[in-house]
């Protein structure tokens, strides 16, 4: 490949998640949250593992700072888990958890790395659950005390914040298949998560504006193109709308003041009647400094006669396949890249996720060679450049993850990391995908 180099100042990172990493589920201080509860609960997680050793990020916060120094990373995204701040979701703050988040911040300061916040990444307390949860409209006011309290603590140094990672998988994966906490299953509950978990971006925004903070504050949607499985015109059709469920959903509420009146059908059909105050939108709307995407697969989409739209990427077998079943397809991120620069008014865009799980193996001298994972990052941020070269704002990569982690309800089983944890002692092991990046990071670029 010939030299690709990205713009001087673009940011090299890597993300992570609370739950996913730290551990110390109930150390400190620290309130229970849904996926505490999620995962106790027999059944919901792959062999019953869950988070409450998780990588023991908690207390090994030094060691994989120093990882990420010698990769080079600039920028590390991690979330705060809100039931260590506000064990009871609100009121009176938990000293000893906001102290933890004050020394790892400070540590990557020291280290010369970027801070990037997510507010939430899916941990909601438990107590909040217990009164509805993102169903209840209350808790969007319970989140700006949250998001409030750490702007005050840690906003002169955190110069990147971002509100809410995926409003959509939280809604529909949580609250309208149940695979995800709090594993409800009723598709008008997940409309009013949606957007509630959009109202609390929005106020949080607000609330941030309100401060003059020297950073940048975003949210963090996932999205995944969506191309028809033929061009018959019913396919098209069925693609437009699987589009519209996903990515459509996000896209117009935030920047265009209004959900997509084909999904409002398409959900009122289904007997889930949607309307909410238009003063919300307002608020949803609220400028943001910049998009952070989560891009890790595309799907084909053919017509469906109950269900309007089906993917069928498992039936797709000329794509290689990730071990979460994706497929590999690189050209969705440009194409998303490029759809995205057009529908949201050229707004600075980071890749705030991006990666994928393969069946890592350990060779004789404990070596992980991930030729899978070095191929996949390689290939993305080729088609990350081309966006640019097409004019695409594109500021920054997040490589998803800097460590094996928590994988929701697959557990340890699928793993992301570009180092490898051993579960047994937890011994963080570079894999070649890391000394790929280090060397990405270097050259700023391939
Ligand atoms: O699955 C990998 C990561 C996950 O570990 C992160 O916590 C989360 O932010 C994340 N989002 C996606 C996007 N898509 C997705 C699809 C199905 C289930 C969950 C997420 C992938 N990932």
């Amino acid at each position: 490949m010939p030299g690709i180099v990205f713009p001087k100042d673009f940011i090299w990172g890597c993300a992570t998640a609370s739950y996913q990493i730290e551990g110390a589920f109930d150390e400190d201080g620290k309130g229970e949250s849904i996926w505490d509860r999620f995962s106790h609960t027999p059944g919901k997680i792959l062999n019953g593992d869950n988070g409450d050793v998780a990588c023991d990020h908690y207390h090994r916060y030094k060691e994989d700072i120093a990882l990420m120094k010698e990769i080079g990373i600039q920028s590390y995204r991690y979330s705060i888990s809100w039931p260590r701040i506000f064990p009871e979701g609100k009121g009176q703050y938990n000293e000893k958890g906001l102290d933890f988040y004050k020394r790892l911040t400070y540590e990557l300061l020291k280290n010369g790395i970027k801070p990037s916040v997510t507010l939430y990444h899916w941990d909601l307390p438990q107590k909040l659950q217990d009164i509805g949860g993102w169903a209840n409209r209350d808790v969007t006011d319970y989140f700006v005390e949250y998001a409030g309290l750490l702007f005050e603590k840690l906003g002169d140094v955190v110069p990147y914040w971002i509100t809410q990672n995926e409003p959509w998988i939280v809604a529909f994966l949580g609250h309208m298949m149940g695979v995800h906490a709090p594993g409800i299953k009723d598709l008008k509950t997940a409309l009013e998560v949606f957007h509630n978990i959009l109202l609390s971006h929005g106020k949080a925004v607000g609330a941030y504006r309100q401060l003059n903070l020297p950073g940048k504050i975003g949210i963090a949607p996932n999205f995944s193109t969506k191309y028809p499985a033929s061009d018959k015109k019913e396919d098209i059709e069925a693609c437009e709308l699987a589009d519209g469920v996903l990515n459509k959903w996000f896209i117009y509420p935030v920047f265009k003041g209004t959900y997509p009146e084909d999904v409002v059908k398409f959900y009122r059909d289904r007997g889930a009647h949607f309307d909410f105050p238009p003063e919300d939108m307002k608020i949803i709307g609220a400028d943001i400094d910049f998009l952070a995407i989560n891009y890790y697969t595309s799907e084909f989409v053919k017509h469906h006669p109950v269900n309007g739209f089906v993917e069928i990427n498992n039936e797709l077998s000329q794509f290689e396949k990730t071990e979460m079943g994706w497929i590999i397809y690189p050209k969705g991120l440009y194409d998303l890249l490029l759809r995205l620069d057009n529908d949201c008014n050229k707004i600075d865009i980071i890749i705030s996720e991006n990666g994928a799980a393969f069946d890592d193996k350990i060779d004789e001298n404990g070596n992980i060679n991930d030729v899978k994972r070095m191929n996949y990052i390689k290939e993305h941020l080729i088609q990350a450049h081309k966006a640019i070269e097409e004019g695409v704002n594109l500021k920054g990569y997040y490589l998803w993850s800097l460590m094996d982690n928590f994988e929701w309800s697959f557990g340890y089983s699928k793993k992301f990391g570009i180092i490898h944890v051993n579960r047994e002692n937890l011994k963080r092991t570079i894999k070649n995908s890391g000394y790929l990046y280090r060397d990405i990071i270097k050259n700023n670029g391939l």
